[in-house]
């Protein structure tokens, strides 16, 4: 992948020069690894659990709240949070337009609703950041940071024209898109970059996915230099999360010590549980280090 302000002549693994390819195999590598390298984006499926699909929403009247359940909503579900939502705006200029010729689509802000949906918990993470993070020094320490952003809900006649999201925050390095697996047709999400466009057609993923193979989202990350659309809803209700993506630092003990926390000394025994025998011996059954 290319990665915003990494040199794509950079790549952490090493690299073949094509003049020194020597059998297919080497040059199936090459090849593989300039293709990697040029998408700007990792999507897919990715299995939740059953309670992950809940969000609640407040309805805009007084404190009234609904709770809705992604992973099996009736349409009448799906009529009430689009009814819910307001019209999503877009940025120009770091300016939000309202204009339904570019951008027709209803959104809540994170103070309208709770999605149980954890990116960190679920793997959802793990599974998207080495690809986020090729082309960085894997010794930099940098991990992802993902920042739960907006729900939008895409109806029949729905869509969002091509453009590139507004940078929040210097550290933003991208955007991630989680779909819930609402029957809907369309809304195939288009991502241009170096002159190539690539589709993801979240809809036909989920609905390829067997039932018995359980709850999953569909998810689409990319950097911010990722021009991307989404096409029009021809049927159901496409309804997505978004977050805003950063690069940050690991986590450190001296970090952690330098901002006032308290830290264990290193290589210090926590906690050890422990019983003793009847012969006298001390048997372990749980240590933490
Ligand atoms: O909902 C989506 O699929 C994408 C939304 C989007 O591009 C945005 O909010 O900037
Ligand atoms: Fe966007």
């Amino acid at each position: 992948m290319s990665q915003a302000g990494a040199s794509p002549e950079s790549p952490t693994s090493p690299r073949i020069d094509l003049a020194d390819a020597a059998t297919i195999a080497d040059h199936l590598k090459i090849l593989r690894q300039s293709l990697k390298e040029h998408v700007p984006y990792t999507a897919g499926v990715h299995p939740v659990k059953l309670e992950d699909l809940a969000v609640f929403y407040m309805t805009g009247q007084e404190r009234d709240a609904r709770v809705i359940d992604f992973g099996n909503a009736p349409e009448e579900h799906l009529a009430e949070i689009a009814a819910a939502c307001q019209p999503a705006p877009f940025g120009v200029n770091q300016q939000d337009v309202l204009d339904e010729t570019y951008r027709k689509a209803g959104k809540m802000d994170l103070t309208q609703f709770a999605a149980r949906l954890d990116v960190g918990t679920s793997g959802l993470l793990d599974t998207i950041s080495p690809d986020l993070l090729e082309g960085q020094n894997a010794a930099s320490g940098k991990i992802i940071r993902a920042e739960m952003y907006k729900l939008n809900v895409y109806g029949p006649g729905s869509f969002f024209k091509a453009h590139k999201d507004t940078p929040r925050g210097e550290d933003m390095i991208g955007s991630l898109v989680v779909v819930f697996p609402t029957a809907h047709e369309g809304g195939e999400l288009t991502l241009s970059h170096g002159g190539t466009t690539w589709t993801f057609d979240s809809a036909t993923e989920l609905a390829a996915r067997a039932q018995a193979a359980g709850p999953a989202v569909a998810y689409v990350a990319f950097y911010s230099d990722v021009t991307h659309e989404v096409k029009p809803v021809r049927a159901g209700h496409r309804v997505t999360l978004t977050y805003n993506l950063f690069l940050a630092d690991r986590p450190t003990r001296a970090a952690a010590a330098a901002a006032g926390h308290r830290v264990a000394p290193a290589g210090a025994t926590g906690v050890m549980i422990y019983h003793m025998t009847g012969n006298g011996r001390r048997v372990v059954i749980y240590q933490h280090r």
